[in-house]
């Protein structure tokens, strides 16, 4: 997409944003409610139209809204469930009809972890039950592009880690998925790159490796100077590393922790310490780097 643009009346929701989704990779859209997220997914499933812009979907504009191509991509919106007196079979064998080649609907019922309720009329599943029928509506027609908009919503860990397994089920079969979420594990654990949208305009697309300038921020070698090690002056460390102790407990900021390991394991032992007590190398963690751009981002910092 280009310069994409959505206002309703005069209030810009989507402001000019830009950004491309590869073939086959797993996209996640990131921002807090209200960004624009849903709003951006509509307009590439050809749910809501846009004010402003380019958008190509499978090369296709989705605002011309052509049946064949209808047919490559499926959708699991926010919210459904307008079949709630059918039964979980009759609803995936209703929606398989609308495509050329569909999945076998027991199947798909199988992939979701509903065979025991195959009989059950929708209305007498959970909630986490409904959001599993609610994916297999999404993917019965086999697609080549799935919208996922906050998927696992509501499942307990047992079932996210199913739709965990399903969407890289899809994705081993080169299907392209968008993924809208606010887990930051599920965005790490699924996809390869995010776009992060904060009122309406992109704050950061990358790599999920990468945002939020994780790839080149400092990692934290922690551990307690106990025993023989307490009050022992540090090693020489590898250069632009900085150490900091606070009641015993050591933190060295440092673009190198393994050569900062390597530096203080003869040191420890030369002391005597086999092991140091409570090691831990840390690296910013994606739910870091996100609080992190969306406090600048309300702070006005980048
Ligand atoms: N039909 C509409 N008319 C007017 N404003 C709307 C309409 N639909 C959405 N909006 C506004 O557009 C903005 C973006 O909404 P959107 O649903 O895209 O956010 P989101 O990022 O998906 O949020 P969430 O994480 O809460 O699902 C919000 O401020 C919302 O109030």
């Amino acid at each position: 997409m280009r310069s994409l643009e959505k206002k309703y009346g005069s209030a810009v929701v989507v402001d000019n944003i830009d950004f491309e989704v590869r073939s086959g990779e797993v996209f996640a859209l990131l921002g807090p409610n209200g960004a624009g997220k849903t709003t951006t997914v509509e307009i590439l499933e050809g749910v809501r139209r846009r004010t402003g812009g380019d958008v190509r979907v499978l090369g296709y504009d989705p605002a011309e809204d052509d049946p064949s191509w209808r047919a490559r991509i499926g959708v699991v919106p926010q919210t459904t469930g307008a079949y709630l007196d059918l039964t979980v079979r009759e609803v995936v064998e209703h929606f398989a009809a609308f495509y050329p080649a569909p999945l076998p609907p027991d199947e798909v019922i199988d992939m979701v972890g509903l065979t025991s309720q195959r009989r059950k009329q929708a209305q007498q599943l959970s909630g986490g039950q409904l959001r599993r029928l609610d994916v297999a509506v999404g993917v019965v027609g086999d697609p080549d592009l799935i919208f996922l908009d906050e998927p696992t919503t509501g499942l307990d860990p047992v079932a996210r880690r199913e739709a965990w397994d399903l969407v890289r089920h899809f994705a081993d079969r080169g299907k392209t998925t968008v993924l809208t979420t606010h887990y930051l594990d599920e965005v790490e654990a699924l996809a390869q790159r995010a776009a992060i949208i904060v009122a309406g305009k992109i704050v950061e697309t990358g790599p999920i490796s990468e945002l939020g300038g994780r790839k080149t921020d400092r990692s934290v070698v922690e551990f307690v100077a106990s025993g023989a090690l307490d009050g022992l002056p540090l090693p020489p460390l590898p250069p632009g590393s900085q150490a900091r102790e606070e009641a015993r407990r050591v933190s060295v900021h440092t673009h190198r922790p393994t050569e900062t390991l390597a530096a203080l394991l003869p040191w420890a032992h030369a002391a005597g310490v086999r092991e140091l007590d409570e090691l831990r190398i840390h690296r910013p963690t994606l739910e870091e780097v996100y609080l992190q751009l969306i406090k600048d981002r309300e702070e006005g910092t980048r």
